[in-house]
């Protein structure tokens, strides 16, 4: 107890839960005081998502119970989580895409006493939530048409509709833009005045430091640390994450680019409602050089990435690569491009880059088993794909180091960890890279970028897209910034600042005496 008027509003005691061999949770005690903001910490494994699944009913723990309120609760589902005042905001949407937001806040909570009064009664309800939470949420749209910024909205809407005066939110930034970003911390914070208690896992430590009140730090499996937040930084949290100092910068020689290894020029493509998606691009890409694409997500990055591999086909334009005329009419599907020497992380790992139903080593092949290393003349060649399935586990620090396991089974920046080590080690000559560290631990940040790095200064090429700032300025050479389909500027890596490229992804930067600034459709 904090004292003995205020009880924690939620407290562990020694819980521990085991999968087959992996220790996922083992004696976790945790208090945490109500009304405040409650960050979780550690490295990809560390057990956080377990935790918070035994919290909100999806895993019964083998040992150790919780407490609510000082009163020791029994939770066996979700349903008894939400009835002990617990709400959770995963980081993939459980939302009926075509339905409203107020049918998807109702759906479940049908026998709700407010419903009972009528849906008038609900739908005043969730727009008082929704104002006093500064949601900004119109209780009436389509959950489909929503930017995924106010669809995670709606699962807080949700869960406080339940009555949630504990919400846990598992990284929940990884797919938000700066700007939604900012707005979800400051209903967090809005939350917390109003005496909600919030738990926090997030791989960011500007997070962590910018809106939490304590932070509780695992590593494998266990709680190693407490700390208030205002007595301690960045630097100590990192290292008491990773057990050694962690550089939380990336270190790079300048780029010494050569000769063009691929170059875009005027290449546009519809969507199959017809509307021009991406729109008169132009780019080169140099042998040596890492180049960013920044933008608010959504704007033609994905579409980009996905005309560059192969995955679909462009409309207007071409692209030169590997001695190929690549257009419309002359089309190379994904295998050819890889076959070509291209390599491709693409920015969804579950939808893209994994089937997560096989196991790691047959994940560690795919879209590679034709070639000879694997493929043996009637089967696989099994052996083969085991033996480099445990070299990256090794090289790329993948946990638990096990080829057997089923990918759905590993953490999701472990799962990240599989699909990168796979497309680096092809040794590509050009290598698309989506939103690389996307829920990836900083140590792990620290090697994957460090791979990149070496992949550059081998003399390839790296087209990265990643929605965080942060990453394109510390990874790039050059950076191009995309604003509604279109390239709308580029800039030297060393000239790249927060503010201006900032102002130049929400395509309000003008400087006529700058070089900053380009023609639409010129190669970049
Ligand atoms: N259903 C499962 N079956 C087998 N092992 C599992 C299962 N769920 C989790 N694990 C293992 O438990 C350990 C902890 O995983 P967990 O997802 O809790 O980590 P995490 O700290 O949330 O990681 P990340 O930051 O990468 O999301 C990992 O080794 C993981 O592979």
């Amino acid at each position: 107890m904090t004292n003995k008027t205020m009880p924690y509003a939620i407290e562990l005691r020694d819980i521990s839960k085991r999968f087959g061999a992996v220790q996922a949770n083992k004696d976790i005690c945790l208090q945490v005081a109500a009304g405040t903001i409650h960050g979780i910490i550690g490295e990809n494994g560390a057990g956080k998502s377990t935790l918070m699944s035994i919290i909100y009913g999806f895993y019964e723990a083998d040992s150790g119970h919780i407490e609510v309120d000082g009163q020791r609760v029994q939770i066996r589902s979700s349903e008894d989580a939400i009835q002990a005042g617990i709400g959770m905001v995963h980081q993939h949407f459980m939302l009926v895409e075509t339905f409203t937001v107020l049918e998807n806040v109702m759906l479940g909570a049908e026998g709700g006493a407010l419903l009972k009064q009528g849906i008038d009664a609900a739908r005043i309800e969730l727009q008082r939530l929704a104002e006093e939470y500064s949601l900004d949420i119109d209780v009436d749209a389509i959950v489909e048409e929503l930017p995924v910024g106010l669809q995670q909205r709606v699962e807080i809407l949700k869960a406080l509709y339940r009555g949630a005066r504990i919400l846990i939110l598992d990284e929940p930034t990884g797919v938000l833009t700066p700007q939604e970003a900012d707005h979800l911390f400051r209903i967090l914070k809005a939350l917390k005045e109003q005496g909600v208690t919030v738990l926090l896992i997030t791989h960011k430590l500007r997070e962590i430091m910018a809106s939490t009140d304590n932070v509780s730090v695992m590593r494998q499996g266990e709680m190693v640390a407490h700390r208030e937040t205002a007595h301690t930084s960045k630097e100590e949290l990192a290292e008491l994450m990773v057990g050694k100092k962690v550089r939380l910068t990336v270190n790079k020689d300048e780029a010494k680019p050569s000769q063009v290894l691929l170059s875009a020029k005027h290449v546009s493509q519809f969507d199959s409602q017809g509307v021009k998606r991406l729109k008169d691009v132009s780019l080169e890409l140099r042998a040596g050089e890492i180049l960013g694409i920044a933008g608010v997500s959504g704007n033609g990055q994905s579409e980009l990435l996905n005309v560059l591999s192969g995955i679909t086909t462009m409309d207007e334009g071409e692209i030169e690569f590997a001695g190929e005329t690549i257009s419309a009419k002359t089309p190379k599907n994904a295998a050819q491009m890889r076959d070509l020497k291209m390599a491709h992380v693409p920015e969804d790992r579950h939808k893209m880059g994994l089937v997560t139903g096989f196991e790691a080593y047959e994940a560690a092949v795919l879209g590679y088993h034709n070639s000879a290393a694997y493929n043996g003349k009637i089967l696989m060649n099994r052996q083969a794909m085991l033996d480099e399935c445990k070299t990256r586990m090794a090289a790329w620090d993948v946990r638990p180091p096990n080829p057997h396991l089923k990918t759905a089974n590993f953490s999701g920046g472990n799962q990240q960890k599989i699909v990168i080590a796979r497309e680096v080690e092809q040794n590509p000559d050009v290598l698309l890279i989506g939103q690389p560290t996307r829920g990836v631990d900083i140590g792990a940040i620290e090697n994957i970028h460090e791979q990149i790095v070496k992949l550059r200064d081998s003399g390839k090429a790296i087209l990265l897209v990643s929605v965080e700032l942060d990453e394109i300025m510390a990874l790039s050479d050059r950076i191009l910034v995309m604003f509604d389909g279109a390239v709308v500027g580029q800039l030297d890596a060393k000239d790249a600042d927060e503010r201006t490229l900032g102002l130049m992804m929400a395509n309000a930067f003008t400087d006529p005496d700058s070089e900053q600034s380009n023609e639409k459709g010129a190669a970049v």
